[in-house]
């Protein structure tokens, strides 16, 4: 059973609280793989693919069949739904004063419950902003927003540049997405199919466009958009789905040399399954490769050191140690009644890869002796490594919503209970679940289109906004932010790419593996001017598509930022205080060959000690384009190449 939990008392011994770890031949591996997400999943499958055995090691539990996480729509509900959530509490600003103008900052009442925003209850303390991960086999591909894009060539073209390493090329870049894509919206053989994949482990889809016909908001909406993109057909007569799709650019991830810089309204690609309308994920390819090559899978397995031999000369990565049980990370919601219930060590033969996540990654290492020799002494650790770029480099997007409000229902959601009082008492359930055709409303992420601008500060070899709108009141994270969802609002989602802020940390709070570090954003430190004058130019245009939309009932009143936001120094200091990010990276970079800040080569090595890499989203120089999980699956399938060129010979 490739799922079952490892007993695990025969690999370790404790003496006074002292973990000595014990190798068999049965808890040895050619590989060991921490972490089953998008960085960690597709890697671990294809290692064992080629004929290796692998242990892939994730502290979370599989809840991939939970309707929550496989029906698309949910998914804010997914990235709360306790099983396999990890709720941090991040800093955006170091100074507490700045930090709490922001009416996302949350506190931990003295009941224990949470307090969104201003004037919390006395002996109330401070956490920060809430950002969701999730702990799971699959990771945070368990409850993401499906959106699945390539990213823009030059992310790659980058990496190339800052390392010398010509294998980062674009050019050379694409194949790994044909390689991962199953893309089930383009017919293969046409010329629209170059560059696709159709025999992947990724389903992608779009929105199925009934939906902008089914509700005359949406196709308003649309219009709207439309009218502001200058679209000669944005007034024309709209009766089918072929008029509704003439308004926008079908395929996002196209081929095309111009597709970085056009402008223009797109359909979605989603990691969604056509004929079941459930989410896609790396999830079903560790499954299947399970249960026919030497894949292991360990859940409710928290990774606490990696071990070395420092016997001599260069340390080396040779397994392990991780305790077992429920919920232990104390960023689970659930871990207040946690209990371990075992220790275990296992070992690697050639190699230990870390995809732990950009918040874990560097705190396993860490952890391990592998960071900046000053923070690793100050909490007592054994230095195995000097590591000055653990930790740092941290990036992420910048995002904000402008929400507006219609006085009734879109009549999309008419039919929905949200599976209340049960999954069979919604008619939208039944239609997601039984009808193979047509999944209705739940089968979408709800994002019914993206508008792509490029802004004035924008580098010029690719677009810098993504305007995406979605039926949802949505105005970023807090606790309970996806119950906080109602049926009459529409939300612009402007959500700035290629970030300049790098200044971002992840720093030890404790040596305890269980205690969650401390992450800092530090935001708008690097290159702030433009990125706020960005999404500036980004709330503007979301302003511009409400104002050019006129429903049947009448036009959008804006509620968010609301009518007293309204100079432009109102508007970036609106920007500023409230921004927030999901897609946080770069905080184990890969650099060049003398960058001392730089902890991995371009193999994904971590530099100064062997048998150790990094594969997730901490390894990228620079945040990724608009979305970044592509780039995170395609990082992924790339490792799995290397790795396997780079293997001892057997
Ligand atoms: C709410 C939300 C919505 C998102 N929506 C989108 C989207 O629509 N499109 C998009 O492109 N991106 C999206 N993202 C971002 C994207 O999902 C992540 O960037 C991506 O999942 C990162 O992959 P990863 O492998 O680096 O890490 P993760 O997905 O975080 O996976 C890390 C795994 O490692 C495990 N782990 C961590 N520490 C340990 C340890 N010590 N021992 C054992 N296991 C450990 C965790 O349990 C987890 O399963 C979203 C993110 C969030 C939070």
């Amino acid at each position: 059973d490739a799922l079952a939990i490892r007993q695990t008392t025969n690999t370790t011994t404790t003496t006074n609280g002292t973990v000595t770890p014990v190798q068999t031949a049965a808890n040895t591996y050619d590989y060991i793989v921490v972490g089953s997400g998008p960085g960690g999943g597709p890697l671990a499958a294809r290692l064992a693919q080629a004929g290796f055995s692998v242990l892939l090691l994730d502290a979370g539990q599989d809840h991939g069949t939970d309707d929550i996480v496989e029906i698309p729509l949910f998914q804010t509900m997914a990235s709360e739904y306790t099983p396999i959530t990890w709720s941090f509490f991040v800093d955006h600003f170091e100074d507490a004063a700045t930090a709490m103008q922001d009416p996302k900052y949350t506190w931990r009442q003295p009941n224990g419950t949470y307090w969104v925003g201003p004037n919390p209850p006395a002996g109330s303390t401070p956490l920060g902003i809430y950002y969701p991960r999730a702990s799971a086999l699959g990771g945070c591909a368990e409850h993401n927003a499906l959106v699945a894009l390539y990213p823009a060539e030059d992310d790659w073209n980058t990496i190339a540049n800052i390392t010398g390493d010509s294998s980062w090329a674009a050019a050379n870049m694409r194949q790994y997405w044909e390689k991962l894509e199953n893309n089930q919206y383009i017919t293969p053989g046409t010329a629209a199919a170059a560059g696709h994949g159709f025999s992947g482990w990724l389903d992608t889809t779009l929105t199925d466009l009934d939906l902008i016909l089914e509700d005359t908001r949406w196709l308003s909406l649309l219009r709207g958009a439309a009218t502001v993109m200058g679209s000669s057909l944005a007034t024309s007569v709209i009766n089918t789905v072929a008029e509704v799709a003439a308004l926008m650019i079908t395929d996002f991830n196209n081929i095309s040399p111009a597709r970085d810089t056009t402008p223009g309204i797109y359909q979605i690609p989603l990691s969604v399954t056509n004929t079941t309308g459930a989410r896609s994920s790396p999830r079903d390819l560790i499954l299947s490769t399970a249960s026919s090559f030497k894949l292991t899978v360990q859940l409710n397995s928290l990774v606490t050191r990696i071990l070395f031999n420092q016997a001599s000369g260069t340390p080396q990565a040779v397994g392990v140690v991780y305790d077992t049980g429920d919920f232990l990370y104390r960023a689970s919601p659930n871990s207040g009644t946690a209990t371990q219930t075992g220790t275990g060590a296992a070992f690697a033969r050639n190699e230990v890869i870390i995809s732990a996540g950009t918040f874990n990654t560097p705190q396993l290492l860490k952890l391990s002796g592998i960071g900046p020799a000053a923070e690793l002494k100050s909490f007592g650790i054994p230095v195995v490594l000097d590591a000055p770029g653990v930790g740092t480099n941290m990036q992420d997007r910048y995002e904000v919503t402008v929400t507006g409000t219609l006085p009734t229902n879109f009549p999309i959601y008419a039919n929905c209970t949200f599976l209340e009082p049960a999954a069979a008492d919604d008619p939208c359930f039944e239609q997601w679940s039984t009808d193979v055709t047509d999944h209705g409303i739940y089968g979408t992420n709800g994002v019914a289109f993206g508008v792509v601008l490029q802004s004035s500060v924008s580098a010029p070899t690719s677009a810098d906004l993504f305007v995406g709108g979605l039926p949802a009141d949505f105005h970023g994270y807090f606790p309970g932010y996806s119950a906080a969802a109602d049926l009459h609002t529409w939300s612009y989602l402007v959500l700035k790419a290629h970030s300049r802020n790098n200044a971002g940390t992840v720093t030890l709070t404790s040596t305890d593996p269980r205690d969650p570090p401390h992450v800092a954003f530090n935001s708008w430190t690097v290159g702030g001017a433009d990125d706020v004058q960005a999404v500036y130019e980004g709330v503007m245009s979301a302003r511009a598509m409400f104002n050019a939309t006129i429903t049947p009932d009448g036009p959008f009143t804006e509620v968010f930022p609301g009518p007293s936001v309204q100079s432009e120094a109102d508007v970036k200091a609106w920007i500023q205080t409230n921004a927030w990010g999901h897609h946080a990276s770069c905080s184990v970079p890969i650099g060049a060959e003398g960058d001392d800040t730089a902890v991995l080569d371009s193999s994904f090595r971590v530099k100064g000690v062997n048998g150790l890499r990094v594969v997730d989203a901490s390894v990228f120089p620079k945040i990724p384009d608009f979305y970044i999980v592509g780039a995170v699956y395609m990082i992924s399938e790339k490792a799995a190449d290397v790795i396997i060129s780079q293997a001892p010979a057997s």
